[in-house]
């Protein structure tokens, strides 16, 4: 579709070129019937040409190759016609006054379609043959033109070998580009993602709660969070051994996730053992609800590690509020990391939450 862009101005020109030949030498009045046939079969090529253009999308999402072959029929068109004038101009004496002028235009052309079609240098150098051969071998045939001809063979292989090595340096950037595109991709999410468990890091969840906090604060919506830390995790970690210490954590992160269902919520790695949830539209009561779902599933489900079936359980503060842009964000996370503390004082593998923020 690149080709779509570039092609742009030569629509345009083809359509205009021949009368700006035939103009300043009066070849329109010497010729009216062969200069008004050319310049309509131009003109009308190029309105269908821009009519292919302009619906260039929906041809394309109908069928690519149906927009490649129209692409490609045009332009060849386009070139044969052109040729053809060229052709005339170097055989019939009749076009001797624009011959030169002719030649300057149709060079002109040649170099800029080379140019345009670099994308598919098969048909820039089909569109280039097209153009330029038959003039070529009008002037070997025809008497005391072979100056005419050489000169054209010598710019046809010239522009011909630019076009190909301006073709492998558009190869090579476009290569560039759409791995540096995937490397970019790579990176952002990687920027995202926590290493070991693969849900969203503590970044991320800064700026995702950043960003809830001000919609939240305009569109008046409650925000929820709950901060979740797994129970004597160091006893664990010292009695199992470090991998299954990871192993307990990834276990913890998927199950998690599957009760995070909406896209406007996420789950993060907080740090360490600990995690968080940010909820947006759940009033105090639902996210409590949902933290007692996710505490009970955590409880419940054993998680396989060399065999052993293994148990951890979770404590969970929960606070919510409708965010104020005065305020700052921080109240919640403290009131939910106060709930934390008290879940845990209390006994651990419990859902505590920050009462006066509850609405
Ligand atoms: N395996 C593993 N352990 C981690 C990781 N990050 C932190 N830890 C361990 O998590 C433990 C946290 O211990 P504490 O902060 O004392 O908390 P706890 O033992 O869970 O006790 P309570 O929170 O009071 O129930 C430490 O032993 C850390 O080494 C990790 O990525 N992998």
């Amino acid at each position: 579709m690149d080709l779509r862009r570039r092609s742009m101005t030569g629509i345009v020109v083809y359509a205009v070129m021949l009368p700006a030949v035939f103009w300043p030498f009066d070849f329109h009045t010497e010729e009216p019937t062969l200069s008004l046939a050319f310049a309509v079969i131009m003109l009308t090529i190029s309105v269908v040409r821009l009519a292919h253009w302009f619906f260039s999308d929906a041809i394309y999402n109908y069928s690519p190759n149906l927009w490649r072959n129209g692409f490609t029929i045009l332009s060849l068109l386009h070139a044969s016609v052109l040729s053809l004038f060229f052709g005339l101009a170097i055989y019939d004496p009749r076009f001797t006054p624009i011959l030169h002028v002719t030649m300057l235009a149709i060079g002109g052309i040649a170099s800029s379609a080379i140019v345009a079609l670099t994308p598919r240098i098969s048909l820039a150098l089909l569109n280039l043959g097209m153009l330029l051969v038959p003039s070529i071998i009008a002037g070997f045939i025809i008497d005391n033109k072979l100056p005419y001809a050489l000169m054209i063979l010598v710019y046809v292989v010239f522009i011909g070998l630019m076009g190909v090595r301006s073709s492998r340096e558009y190869n090579r950037s476009f290569e560039i580009e759409t791995q540096l595109d995937g490397q970019k991709k790579i990176l952002e999410q990687l920027n995202k993602v926590d290493v070991l468990t693969n849900i969203y890091n503590r970044g991320y969840f800064n700026s995702e709660f950043e960003r809830q906090w001000q919609m939240g604060s305009r569109h008046k919506i409650s925000t929820a969070l709950m901060l979740i830390d797994v129970d004597h995790f160091k006893v664990f970690n010292d009695h199992h051994g470090h991998l299954c210490g990871d192993a307990c954590l990834i276990h913890v992160a998927n199950l998690m996730k599957r009760h995070i269902k909406r896209t406007t919520d996420l789950v993060a790695r907080f740090g360490g053992e600990e995690f968080v949830v940010l909820l947006s539209g759940y009033s105090g009561k639902d996210a409590i609800t949902l933290a007692e779902k996710i505490r009970l599933s955590i409880e419940s489900t054993p998680f396989n590690y060399e065999g052993n079936e293994l148990y951890v359980t979770i404590s969970i503060g929960v606070a919510s509020t409708i965010p104020d842009s005065q305020s700052d964000k921080k109240i919640l996370l403290e009131a939910a990391d106060k709930a934390m503390y008290n879940a845990k004082r209390a006994g651990r593998n419990q859902v505590f939450s920050t009462i006066e923020l509850l609405n």
